[in-house]
């Protein structure tokens, strides 16, 4: 329960504030997140990490000299824009390149990926590790889809010094890789966790139960059970992460770094209770425990629960695990290190966008624009809990507040981008960039991705025509599944979208005007977003648990069918009727 908030909508962006204005002897604010406030060492590799905002001191606590040299800071739970890990990945740039280093999920994949291309166009070295340590998330065989957890730490911490140290991009690369591979963490948790604002828990665990590998999201784990004293916990901790030891490796004699991680609302005097057995059971199994940390390293808002991790070392990865370090919750060693300067405390702060020129009949029909966003508001306010609901079946439940976040923002940039005189395709190009940038997770990189094809089909010099739209609808779902790789069947929004692309762009062909082919399209997609409930789904956060899902659609597909008939009925002036979940799914 979150009792101090203001607007809850503002909270992410008030927490970044008040945390730069407490920490300003390590980081400064950039657009997207923070950067080092102290000097780095110029062409040395610069680690930007990031993720959702609520796992503090994820993400922005671990930058300062020896950790992270910034930090993309998405909205709770939601991973950061491109946009946000391609700024602050240019303020904190030192010349060397970047590693971009996050958990993996699959909105940070799909924008750290993006913000990855942005960066290699420009030239700049940019590599990328998504830490994999959740053993819960996947089996043994499929570790690349597995989570990542508490085990961000070891792997950001080590790819840190070895920068620091002078490494090349590749050994900071391999070194960070290696740490990943050696890396392996399971967690519990009693009790879900309510965002500001919300007057019910994200996802909640059964009073007197414990969830056996929840997610930091509320991701379903893989079984519950009844709370069992400290020294169970402890035991069954130790006993699957020693049944994973990483290839080539052997308990006796081994060196290991044991992280008690408390996932936001464990006291420390538990966590100690129960690390007093962790450290016991390692040692019966001849594991020498090196630098052990026990405290909220990686943290899932008010989650009551506990994750171990076992960072398994060689020579190189305990010196570098060692080595001295100071960010604002991760500190070792002496550190030395030197403030900017007032210019360069300024380099990285927002800017506005430049509108570029457009024609009358563009600019006449920019309003237009604007009021079908409008309607997509609407119809995404009316429907929040509901697409919330769904998603939470299998998935993590924070669809409908994603969408939430992307179209108001995209609606707010709409309307100033028609103040500002926009033509009608770049309206939509603004909003689609505040889409993508306020809302992060999958579906605000693919949304912000289909808003920007139509935009840029649009364009600002002729009136909006349906040939033009219908194009644009081809295109956003040509570049939504080259970039997402979901294809139809695989229960996601591809399964609206593609059928809606196809029906749109038939009916404009055969010469219906843009309103009747967008209704008839619409209708299609309702049917297609119906038709998810009897998928099993492929793709995204919703995959580990598909079985759950059978008999539900997928959230992404529902709020998009709900969408594409709100436009209809703004493109044929029914604004009246309240659209619902119930009438698409
Ligand atoms: N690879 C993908 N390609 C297309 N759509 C996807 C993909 N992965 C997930 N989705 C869609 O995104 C929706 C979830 O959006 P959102 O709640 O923002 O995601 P998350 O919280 O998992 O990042 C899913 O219901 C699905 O429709
Ligand atoms: O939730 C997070 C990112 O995952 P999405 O796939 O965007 O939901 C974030 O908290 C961890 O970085």
């Amino acid at each position: 329960m979150t009792r101090l908030y203001n607007e809850p909508s503002a909270f992410a962006d008030e927490m970044i504030e008040g945390f730069v204005a407490s920490h300003g002897r390590w980081v400064r604010r950039v657009s997207g997140g923070v950067a080092r406030s102290t000097r780095s060492t110029p062409d040395s590799v610069a680690l930007v990490i990031g993720g959702g905002s609520g796992h503090y001191p994820a993400f922005a606590g671990l930058v300062g000299q020896g950790l992270a040299h910034g930090a993309a800071m998405g909205n709770l739970f939601a991973s950061p824009s491109a946009q946000q890990v391609y700024n602050v990945a240019k303020a904190a740039d030192n010349g060397g390149g970047v590693l971009l280093g996050y958990g993996n999920y699959a909105g940070d994949v799909l924008h750290f990926t993006q913000a990855q291309d942005k960066l290699r166009a420009e030239g700049i070295d940019c590599r990328s590790i998504a830490v994999t340590d959740d053993i819960s998330s996947a089996p043994l065989a499929e570790r690349h889809k597995r989570r990542g957890i508490a085990g961000d730490l070891t792997v950001f911490k080590v790819a840190a010094a070895a920068a620091e140290a002078g490494y090349s991009m590749d050994a900071v690369v391999g070194i960070a890789e290696r740490a990943n591979d050696r890396t392996r963490s399971f967690g519990v948790a009693f009790t879900g966790c309510t965002l500001p604002g919300a007057d019910h828990p994200l996802f909640s665990v059964p009073e007197g139960r414990m969830a056996v590998g929840m997610g930091i999201h509320g991701e379903p784990g893989i079984g519950e059970t009844d709370i069992p004293t400290a020294d169970e916990l402890a035991e069954l901790l130790v006993k699957d992460l020693l049944a994973e030891i990483p290839d080539g490796l052997s308990a006796h004699g081994a060196r290991v770094v044991p992280i008690l991680n408390g996932l936001g609302s464990v006291k420390y005097e538990e966590l100690f209770v129960v690390y007093r057995r962790v450290a016991q059971l390692l040692s019966e199994a001849g594991i020498e425990a090196v630098d052990p940390q026990v405290g909220e390293l990686v943290t899932s808002f008010d989650m009551a629960g506990t994750s171990l991790t076992l960072f398994w070392l060689d020579s190189e990865l305990e010196e570098l695990w060692l080595a001295p370090a100071d960010a604002p919750a991760f500190r070792r060693g002496a550190v030395s290190a030197q403030a900017l300067d007032a210019e360069q405390l300024t380099m990285g702060a927002e800017q506005q966008s430049v509108i570029p020129d457009a024609s009358e009949e563009s600019k006449t029909a920019a309003p237009m624009v604007l009021a079908a966003l409008d309607a997509a508001k609407a119809v995404v306010d009316a429907n929040v809990e509901e697409l919330g609901r769904i998603d939470a079946i299998a998935g993590d439940g924070d669809h409908g507040i994603g969408m939430e976040r992307g179209i108001h923002a995209a609606v707010a940039a709409a309307a100033e981008a028609v103040e500002r005189g926009a033509g009608a395709g770049t309206v939509l190009n603004l909003a689609a960039d505040a889409w993508a940038d306020k809302a992060g997770g999958t579906s605000g990189a693919l949304w912000g991705m289909a808003l920007r094809a139509v935009g840029q089909s649009m364009g600002d010099s002729e009136r909006p025509n349906a040939a033009a739209v219908a194009a644009g609808v081809a295109e956003a779902k040509r570049s939504i599944m080259d970039f997402g790789k979901a294809r139809v069947g695989d229960k996601t929004l591809v399964d609206v979208l593609a059928p809606f692309s196809e029906a749109l762009t038939a009916a404009v062909q055969g010469g219906a005007s843009l309103r009747e082919a967008w209704g008839a399209a619409a209708t299609v997609a309702e049917q297609s977003a119906e038709a998810t409930a009897n998928l099993l789904p492929l793709m995204g956060r919703a995959r580990p648990h598909a079985e759950k899902s059978l008999g539900t659609p997928d959230a992404g597909a529902v709020s998009m069918a709900l969408i594409v008939r709100a436009i209809h009925n703004t493109l044929a002036g029914n604004t009246a009727g309240k659209i619902s979940v119930k009438e698409t799914a």
